[in-house]
């Protein structure tokens, strides 16, 4: 059996973070509409989880942020002339669309795109399918840097292959890996890949949200097994309960987390618990192992207290002893019934036996906790070194990020700034950096 280690590749926060209360459904987004943001400090407390984790060994690297505005976004409906013409107009005109113009959302790598290690696919290449995100516009555009960034990173076709994003329509909603679950016996070992989705586009008659916009389709989860070339034996398809979309659990990875062969969830995430369970131990059986769920109660943790705390949006690390670090947000730490159950949970002699907590507030006010900031990159050894270098977290890179973001971020950003045109200029010339101090001459549009 191939050894293989699960990177995590995080996003880092790009200059523009803004709240803009772009996301309906979103409840953290929604209510810190319009409220001043501080990009120096996001990108900070980011860099700062990456740090942490790196230095407990966990293989650590990143995916550099987007370029804003997005020119081409502003373009397509119609506003035309110079750049700072282009954002005079959007501004008095669609303020609302250039705050999409301008979202640093690709932060959320979770979402970038959905990822099968090479022990799973019928190649024995690792296939990644970058996500369409058509539910809002602004993150609609994110596929087609994300798809360069994929393509210089992970460029070597004899271990990768990067597919274009889904057609983009409702029917084929994706929203990437936060939808997205592998358990396994071990990182390098076939694994058993579970799709959660919230609506099936094709049968009128499946249950669905009625309050909140249900963002994955089945029919696109469908898709990415199909391109990824997955054992239907160990592919498992499994439906969000509608009444937790409606509560403000937008993606499944707000109510659950899986790594290993251990499934951290909610009483309340799925349609069918029992069904879900039962195909993952079958599905698992054949790996050679067998599932350990972690249910909580809603008598323990009631969703609400789930989506604001974000329990659920947590990494599962597995440490050398075998045992597991649960990684939160810091406001898991703050909420009463919370931090009590995980207290008990890493007493309880199960599988997690360690809580590392961030202070993530810049990005949780936007609705994106720890899992929501990093997409999960199973590597086998060659496939680490066929990888880009540039992007792997080291003390030195970290060392020269925090410098660059100190150098050039703003520690204020209100919602009329982005009307600065001084602002465009200022990403502009940040981003040409980054990629210097990444290695990745060529990666943005601006730049060829
Ligand atoms: N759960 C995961 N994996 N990701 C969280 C994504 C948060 C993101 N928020 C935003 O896009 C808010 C932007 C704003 O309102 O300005 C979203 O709703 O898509």
């Amino acid at each position: 059996m191939t050894t293989a280690r699960e990177f995590n590749f995080d996003g880092l926060v790009g200059p523009s973070h803004n709240y803009a209360g772009l996301s309906f459904g979103n409840v953290a987004s929604f209510n810190n509409v319009k409220s001043v943001s501080n990009p120096k400090q996001a990108a900070l407390q980011g860099l700062e989880k990456m740090r942490v984790l790196a230095s407990r060994s966990f293989a650590q690297a990143l995916l550099p942020p987007h370029h804003r505005p997005n020119f081409r976004l502003l373009r397509n409906i119609g506003f035309g002339g110079s750049d700072a013409e282009v954002i005079a107009r959007a501004h008095k005109e669609a303020p609302a669309i250039l705050a999409c113009a301008y979202s640093a959302s690709p932060m959320w790598t979770a979402n970038a795109c959905t990822v099968s290690p090479c022990a799973d696919t019928a190649d024995a290449r690792t296939h990644f399918t970058v996500a369409n995100l058509n539910n809002k516009l602004h993150r609609s555009y994110e596929h087609v840097q994300t798809g360069r960034t994929l393509r210089a990173v992970f460029g070597d076709e004899a271990h990768f292959v990067v597919h274009e994003a889904l057609p983009s329509t409702p029917a084929f909603g994706d929203e990437g890996a936060a939808n997205h679950t592998r358990l396994c016996a071990n990182h390098g070992a076939p694994g058993v890949e579970m799709f959660v989705y919230g609506r099936v586009e094709f049968d009128p008659n499946a249950p669905a949200p009625r309050r909140f916009p249900a963002r994955q389709t089945l029919e696109a989860s469908q898709a990415v097994a199909r391109l990824h070339g997955l054992d239907g034996r160990r592919t498992v398809y499994a439906q969000q309960a509608p009444e937790t979309i409606d509560c403000g659990v937008f993606h499944n990875d707000v109510i659950a987390v899986g790594s290993g062969n251990v499934l951290f969830y909610h009483q309340n995430a799925f349609l069918d618990e029992k069904s879900v369970l039962d195909q993952l131990r079958q599905a698992l059986a054949a790996t050679g192992t067998s599932l350990q769920p972690v249910r909580v109660d809603a008598a323990e943790v009631s969703l609400a207290d789930a989506v604001s705390s974000y329990l659920f949006n947590s990494q599962l690390l597995s440490r050398p002893d075998g045992k597991m670090a649960l990684v939160v947000p810091q406001e898991c730490r703050e909420n009463q019934a919370v931090a009590r159950y995980l207290q008990g949970l890493v007493a309880s002699g199960g599988p997690i036996d360690e809580l590392i907590s961030f202070d993530l507030r810049q990005s949780m006010r936007n609705g994106g906790g720890p899992a929501c900031l990093r997409l999960r990159v199973v590597l086998t050894e060659a496939e680490a070194v066929a990888m880009h270098q540039g992007v792997i977290m080291t003390d030195a890179l970290h060392a020269r990020l925090v410098a660059w973001v100190e150098k050039h971020y703003r520690d204020r950003l209100a919602p009329d700034d982005l009307a600065d045109p001084a602002l465009a200029d200022e990403i502009h010339a940040t981003l040409d950096e980054l990629t210097t101090i990444l290695g990745l001459p060529g990666l943005y549009e601006f730049q060829r």
